[in-house]
């Protein structure tokens, strides 16, 4: 009997080995990515670089697996980009609320643009006129979520870092408005009450809105708030006047104080929002949206359909307009919020709660509208888009935060016989990635 001979087999070797081994390189970025995080290109290699700008001349650490994108830590910026500019806030770099302050605004609006006609252009809808972004001024924002820590040193309260689950301790902001700062910010009144009302090693989150009639916060706890816990909580709502102060734990939302209704108007109608109610960040930048489709209205339009309506932020100005609306959401509460609200004289306006995703509305309802407003969450709207191309009438407004989804819907209206027009950017996102934007599809008479 031959013994069989074995090759010495390699020894196996973790994944960590097989990867390349970092190394430090000095690049030229060339580009910003989808997410704000600068693009080089290095050895066939795409690197991805947080915190670096076009034009930036680099050194980085970078490592990775094979020929696809390695992401990099920048470590020293080594000639800067043009556009580079100092940051304003003193917790940028480690703050995820913003990170794009280092990137001269311009430089930065000009981005979005590009970003939106770039993602029109991956749907062949290059050709569309984008025109030039209307920026909303940064301490505008009236909504925010922030998270909470509790350790034996204390509290952090703030946004979580960029890319990771740290928390920035948060002193002030530039972002927020004033009121939300005057509450979050170092010397504000909700550090006191988390920190008296959480035990160390627990964590939750604040959400927080600047309503017309005051802020309407809900303050997420990781257990019911004790008897001594609901006398601060009484006290905190007591000093600082809040419209509604209420508690989340799990998924139950209970109020503490309900102090007034907390409402925001749209074309004056006050309307008063459920418990973390989605509203548009900034007043300044719902307004300039609303703007932008009502320029969009036809003018002989009667009837219009407001998908993913929300609150009824774009229902009750169209009805101001003369508009009967049938307002469409998801959310039963919002719908229920539109519902209970006054109409303008001369409009009307009815709110339906429906998935759209899975039970989009279809022929004869959509072909009985003049215009349909679709405004939907970052994910799009495909399948009322899909619906839209079928049997949409003859015109469509789209609202959309997600250039990619924008694109992708809109390829379908435009293959179901719509003409794209020119689109509005709208910065309500200052120095993030984001971008809002809105345009009409138009079926050709
Ligand atoms: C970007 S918000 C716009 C709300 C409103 N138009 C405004 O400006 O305030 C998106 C809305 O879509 C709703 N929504 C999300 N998924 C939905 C779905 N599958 N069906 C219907 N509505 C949905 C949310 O409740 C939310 O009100």
């Amino acid at each position: 009997m031959t013994a069989r001979r074995h090759s010495p087999r390699p020894p196996r070797r973790s994944a960590a080995a097989r990867a390349r081994p970092t190394e430090t390189v000095e690049v030229t970025v060339d580009a910003l990515g989808a997410h704000g995080d600068g693009l080089a290109a290095h050895q066939g290699r795409r690197i991805i670089l947080p915190g670096a700008l076009p034009g930036d001349r680099v050194r980085a650490r970078i490592g990775g697996r094979g020929p696809a994108d390695a992401r990099g830590a920048l470590e020293a910026v080594v000639t800067p980009s043009p556009d580079r500019v100092p940051p304003p806030c003193p917790h940028f770099g480690s703050c995820g609320g913003c990170t794009l302050q280092h990137l001269a605004p311009d430089a930065l609006t000009a981005w979005k643009r590009e970003a939106i006609g770039r993602a029109l252009g991956h749907r062949g809808l290059g050709e569309t006129p984008v025109g030039p972004v209307i920026a909303i001024p940064p301490g505008s924002r009236r909504r925010a979520t922030l998270g909470w820590v509790r350790t034996r040193a204390g509290l952090s309260l703030g946004f979580h870092g960029a890319a990771s689950h740290r928390l920035e301790d948060l002193r002030g902001c530039a972002l927020l408005a004033p009121a939300l700062v005057a509450l979050v910010g170092a010397d504000g009144p909700l550090r006191p009450l988390l920190a008296a009302l959480a035990t160390p090693g627990t964590r939750g989150a604040v959400i927080v809105t600047e309503t017309d009639t005051g802020l309407d916060l809900t303050l997420d706890l990781p257990a019911p708030p004790d008897l001594d816990g609901r006398e601060r909580l009484a006290a905190f709502a007591e000093t600082v006047d809040p419209a509604r102060l209420g508690v989340r734990i799990g998924t139950a939302w209970e109020p503490v104080a309900a102090r007034r209704p907390p409402q925001v108007r749209f074309a004056g109608m006050p309307v008063t929002l459920p418990p973390l109610a989605f509203l548009q960040p900034s007043p300044e930048g719902e307004a300039a949206i609303t703007a932008a489709i009502l320029d969009r209205l036809p003018g002989t339009a009667t009837r219009a359909l407001d998908l993913f309506a929300g609150l009824g932020t774009f229902s009750l100005p169209l009805a101001a307009r003369g508009l009967s609306v049938r307002a469409v959401d998801g959310a039963g509460a919002a719908m229920a919020a539109l519902a209970a609200a006054p109409v303008p004289a001369g409009g009307r306006v009815s709110a339906e709660t429906r998935d759209l995703a899975r039970d989009p509305l279809t022929a004869p309802t959509l072909a009985d509208a003049d215009v349909v407003v679709v405004d939907p969450p970052r994910a799009g709207a495909r399948a009322q888009a899909e619906a839209l191309a079928a049997a949409g009438p003859a015109t469509v407004i789209a609202v959309s935060c997600n250039p990619a989804t924008f694109a992708r819907d809109a390829r379908l209206l435009v293959d179901g016989g719509y003409r794209l027009e020119t689109v509005t950017p709208i910065d309500q996102f200052p120095w993030s990635a984001h971008v809002e934007m809105v345009a009409a599809l138009r079926r050709p008479a």
